[in-house]
């Protein structure tokens, strides 16, 4: 791994409890992670303790094989050699954007400087913009420029806290594709903090899904969609319901009973072998959930909401239990109408019982 962190617990200055709490995770070099997770949940936090810049009081930061935050050994922030782009672009007004980039090459032959600027202006997109003005470029250009400003003196690690939020929602999702090319162009390790999970699943090659400063998933986006590993992971990432079911023996090994009929384990994700009475809850995404009118299983149209290619409608089944569904938008159903439902779930993820919300 390239950027190991070990049971990190980040705790400002007065405050009782720590803001991040037990997180382990590692980044393969040249790969991207992101930290997506509700606002207060510790993303930023971990990102500052990485490049030096909040208060690690437990636990130790691994960067490219060396220990940046050990106890008793804390490498300052200028010298751990990471690249930050932040939110707000922080170019400088008053300079080129051949001077803003040669601000992170003090110390450069002026040469070998101009070289770089020329190369990373190429990198993201900009070439023979030296000379340009941050007030004569969009945000998106200006949010490219302060990439290529981090990129120009080869970071050991790039570290990007949600940089597309001021920017409007169709440049954010064409910047979070373009950004992922640069940064496997430049071939850079990068960590990500978005609060948006289509950016996420955009970007990451890794995910990290935190809440309340601990870090509940650490895996790819195929997995942390279809076998999340907390409730919490299955809630917040997607769309789906927590569907009652029973655990039972069946012929080929374990299986579970729901009000839409008997679920096996269908592929590689094992169903756990106990619960207490045999009571979980089965998760079933509204991908899971398909419109059949041969079905015997008929639900309610209770909500629909148009998406462009497909509704995502909400359906009661006649127990009163609640689903999703994903239905191809030229099946347009009335509130109200009835429909054959079925389950086609390649992977079958159960929980304990909880009596929470039924709607993930
Ligand atoms: N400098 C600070 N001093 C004290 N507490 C802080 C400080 N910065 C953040 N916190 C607290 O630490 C917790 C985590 O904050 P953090 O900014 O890391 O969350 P976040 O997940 O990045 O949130 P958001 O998505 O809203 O940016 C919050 O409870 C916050 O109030």
């Amino acid at each position: 791994m390239y950027l190991t962190l070990s049971n990190l617990d980040v705790r400002y200055p007065g405050q009782t409890l720590p803001a991040v709490r037990g997180v382990g995770l590692g980044l393969p070099a040249g790969s991207i992670g992101v930290l997506i997770g509700p606002s207060g949940c510790g993303k930023t936090t971990l990102l500052r303790a990485v490049a030096g810049l909040a208060p690690v009081e437990r636990g130790e930061v691994q960067l490219g094989g060396a220990c940046v935050s050990c106890p008793g050994h804390n490498v300052p922030p200028e010298e751990r050699r990471i690249g930050m782009v932040f939110q707000d672009y922080a170019l400088f007004p008053h300079l080129s954007v051949g001077r803003n980039i040669a601000f992170g090459l003090h110390g450069v032959a002026q040469n070998v400087q101009a070289e770089r600027i020329s190369e990373v202006l190429a990198l993201v997109g900009l070439p023979g913009s030296e000379g340009r003005y941050p007030h004569e470029l969009s945000g998106g250009q200006q949010q490219r420029v302060a990439l290529a400003r981090a990129l120009a003196p080869r970071p050991k690690l790039m570290l990007l806290d949600e940089p597309f939020s001021n920017l409007d929602v169709g440049l954010r999702e064409r910047l979070a594709h373009e950004m992922r090319g640069i940064l496997k162009a430049a071939g850079a390790t990068a960590l990500f903090v978005t609060h948006d999970q289509l950016e996420a699943f955009a970007i990451g090659d890794l995910i990290g899904v935190m809440r309340d400063g601990t870090l509940h998933q650490w895996d790819d986006a195929y997995t942390i969609y279809h076998r999340p590993a907390t409730r919490f992971v299955a809630n917040f990432i997607g769309h789906g319901v927590f569907a009652p079911a029973q655990l039972e023996q069946s012929a080929s090994g374990v299986a579970v009973r729901t009000a839409l009929g008997t679920l096996e384990n269908l592929t590689d994700c094992p169903l756990p072998s106990y619960y207490e009475n045999g009571e979980c809850d089965v998760l079933l995404r509204a991908d899971d959930i398909v419109h059949d009118d041969e079905s015997p299983v008929q639900a309610r149209v209770l909500r629909k909401a148009f998406r462009g290619s497909e509704f995502l409608y909400t359906l009661q089944l006649a127990n009163g239990q609640q689903l999703q569904a994903h239905v191809p938008s030229h099946h347009d159903h009335a509130v109200g109408e009835w429909i054959g439902v079925r389950v086609q779930a390649d992977h079958v993820v159960t929980f304990a019982r909880e009596h929470g919300p039924a709607i993930a």
